[in-house]
């Protein structure tokens, strides 16, 4: 068997979700009211298989999506870096500005991400770069990167990297 094959292995396991709290916004005066979704994670990578057969311990990048799911499950979630969106906390609470709209909640209920919407597309560009981010992973040679993110059956957003 040639050893210089490069091969994409792909995780898609069930417990690889996370549930959360939030609302899409659209516009300056249109967004969505508050609700929550099972969000499902899925990953490729691309890694040249060794000569002992093996590109990585795929283990090792379940183990690390998990944790990147648990880190997000059952929070509200929270665009820091929204155009519509401004953010205020104290005493204890968080407090989201839209428009007029005061929204405030706990704080221990809310999670705030450096994204601009809480959308599928952006979840999935915040979760690759926290899976490319994270330690365990930087010791392989991974050629590409792909994390899927679904807010219901049949819809998902994909944020991919490459090293090309
Ligand atoms: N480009 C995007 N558009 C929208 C997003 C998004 O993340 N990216 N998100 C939403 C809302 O989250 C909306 O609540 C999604 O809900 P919906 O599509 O209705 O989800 P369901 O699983 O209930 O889908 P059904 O088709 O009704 O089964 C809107 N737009």
């Amino acid at each position: 068997m040639d050893t210089e094959t490069s091969t994409r292995i792909e995780i898609s396991k069930e417990y690889l979700n996370f549930s959360a709290g939030h609302f899409t916004i659209f516009s300056a005066t249109d967004r969505e009211n508050l609700h929550g979704h099972n969000f499902q994670v899925r990953c490729s990578v691309t890694a040249m298989v060794g000569p002992n057969g093996m590109a990585f311990d795929y283990v090792l990048l379940k183990r690390v999506l998990k944790v990147l799911c648990d880190d997000l499950d059952e929070h509200l979630l929270l665009p820091q870096h929204s155009p519509y969106l401004r953010i205020e906390q104290g005493d204890g609470l968080v407090i989201a500005w839209f428009g007029a709209e005061r929204l405030t909640f706990q704080e221990r209920d809310v999670l705030l991400l450096p994204i601009r919407n809480v959308t599928i597309e952006e979840l999935a560009e915040l979760l690759l770069a926290r899976l490319r981010a994270r330690p365990e992973l930087t010791e392989y040679d991974l050629h590409e990167i792909a994390v899927g993110v679904s807010s219901g059956s049949g819809q998902w957003a994909v944020s991919s990297w490459s090293s090309a």
